[in-house]
């Protein structure tokens, strides 16, 4: 529906734009993003015919858009511009109608139930019916930014072009004017072109992007592929991680800022950050580490600095487990926003605990351990419950910097040298009286200060897994030897 052939242009007769080639199709979302300066905005301006090419094409459907006069392209095409000061006084309503112009045969044509039926249907999408007949002055820089979103989709164009439309808009109005977009291309088959400075809200919004770099196309392509490390390194000129989203299969970019305070200082988690109770083993970083772990609180990935591993009586039933850590934190004096926290009903005082130090590789590794749901994991049948105490739990922390592939890595390693380490001491599923893999309720933890030397992976055949194997290996049997001679 909208196609770019070679086309330039700009204010003078050094071009802002040269050779820009893309289309877009009917009912596609399109994003344009690029640094600042880089031409968003007079390319927009050239696809609205404000300023002219001074060579290439820019065709609406098949027609160059120079052939449409103001008013059928007004029909065609609505565009929000980037909010400026605007001094009229007019009303909400009266702005709202001016989207309207396009549609009507001549100056002096009546007001129609069409037109009002659709100022309400927009008005109430854009949620600003409240404020119709305020002038727009009087007016917030967001509310300001809905009303002319209003006015521009009261034109009902087959086109519309915005020029970052989330600007001035606060996050729950973000949300509700790109859902209200996407919902107008799924739905309707509106086109949209849009200028993001956002690229994480391109990434989610945005069938296609096209990167502009000094004027040019650098790429265009789905989100996945034009949201790479390196392209918006080389662009933005600025170091970003990509992560994905967790809900959404998009990607998204994280800022890395500068480290300008303490936190830049080494830190060697170990014995001393450790504090064993009767009701619970607490280890306290001054620093917060990244934590991959299956705690009942704080579990998945995350950055916390403060580990919690609590004794609970070996008949502890819960139906609400998270919630009562939650309020078990809470009334300890815990944060539970930066706590993991694991449960046991073993005695923890015979916690095992030790700082490795092999190899390059600084380890600070605490397992408590009981055996009474030993459970051989090939021939598991669910939750077990028998009256002695009987979970594995693991912590691993790690002095140094680890990638994701070394957190995966590290529980493999960590789970295989837990069952080597029940195989030796011939602990036994007592169901099925095979060796026990671990137990029914095991948990684990891997975190890591993330700073100092850099570990890519953590497998067996790593100096890091090699510490993670023996450690999990003998801090394991040394809890169970505790664990039995109680
Ligand atoms: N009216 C104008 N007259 C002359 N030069 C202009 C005009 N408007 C913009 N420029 C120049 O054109 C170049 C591109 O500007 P443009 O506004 O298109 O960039 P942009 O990518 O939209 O930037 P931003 O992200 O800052 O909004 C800049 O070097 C700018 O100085």
């Amino acid at each position: 529906m909208l196609d770019l052939e070679y086309v330039s242009g700009g204010y003078t007769e050094h071009p802002v734009i040269n050779d820009v080639n893309f289309s877009v199709s009917p009912g596609e979302f399109f994003g344009i993003l690029g640094p600042n300066g880089s031409g968003k905005t007079t390319l927009l301006k050239m696809i609205s015919g404000i300023i002219p090419c001074t060579s290439g094409t820019i065709q609406l459907n098949k027609r160059d858009i120079n052939e449409f006069s103001r008013k059928m392209l007004a029909k065609r095409m609505a565009v929000l511009p980037q909010l400026t000061a605007h001094a009229f006084a007019y009303t909400v309503r009266e702005t709202v109608a001016l989207g309207r112009y396009a549609h009507h045969q001549g100056f002096f044509q009546s007001w129609t139930s069409e037109d009002e039926r659709v100022l309400q249907t927009v008005m109430e999408q854009t949620n600003i019916t409240v404020f119709q007949h305020q002038t727009v002055q009087q007016l917030s820089g967001g509310e300001q930014q809905r009303v002319f979103l209003a006015q521009a989709l009261a034109q009902q164009p087959d086109l519309l072009l915005l020029d970052e439309p989330t600007n001035h808009l606060d996050l729950a109005y973000q949300k509700n004017l790109l859902d209200l977009l996407k919902k107008e291309v799924s739905q309707e088959g509106l086109t949209v072109v849009s200028i993001f400075h956002d690229l994480n809200l391109a990434s989610l919004y945005c069938d296609r992007l096209l990167l502009l770099h000094e004027g040019r196309e650098r790429v265009i392509h789905t989100p996945d592929s034009v949201l790479t490390e390196d392209l918006i390194k080389e662009v933005y000129k600025t170091n970003v991680t990509r992560y994905p989203h967790p809900a959404v299969a998009k990607p998204q970019m994280h800022l890395l800022p500068e480290k300008v305070d303490g936190s830049a200082r080494t830190v060697t988690i170990g014995p001393s950050m450790l504090n064993i109770k009767e009701a619970h083993i607490t280890l306290t970083s001054p620093i917060p580490l990244r934590t991959l772990s299956s705690g009942v609180c704080g579990s998945g990935i995350g950055w916390h600095n403060t580990l919690v591993n609590r004794h609970v009586p070996d008949d502890y039933d819960c139906s609400d487990p998270e919630a009562e850590m939650q309020q078990y934190l809470e009334t300890n004096g815990f944060d539970p926003a930066q706590t993991v926290g694991m449960m046991t009903a073993v005695q923890l005082a015979d916690a095992a605990y030790s700082l490795w130090e092999k190899d390059g590789v600084s380890l600070f590794t605490v397992v408590t351990a009981g055996v009474g749901n030993a459970t051989d994991s090939a021939r598991s049948v669910g939750m077990t419950h028998s009256a002695t105490p009987g979970t594995i739990n693991i912590w691993l922390i790690i002095n140094g910097h680890v990638t994701d592939e070394a957190y995966i890595q590290a529980i493999m390693t960590a789970t295989e040298a837990k069952a080597q380490a029940l195989r030796e001491m011939d602990i036994k599923d007592k169901r099925t009286n095979t060796i026990a893999t671990g137990t029914s309720t095991d948990s684990i933890l891997v975190a890591s200060t993330q700073q100092g030397g850099h570990s890519p992976y953590a497998g067996t055949a790593t100096k890091l897994g090699h510490v993670i194997g023996q450690s999990v290996y003998s801090e394991t049997k040394k809890a169970i030897t505790r664990y039995q001679a109680r």
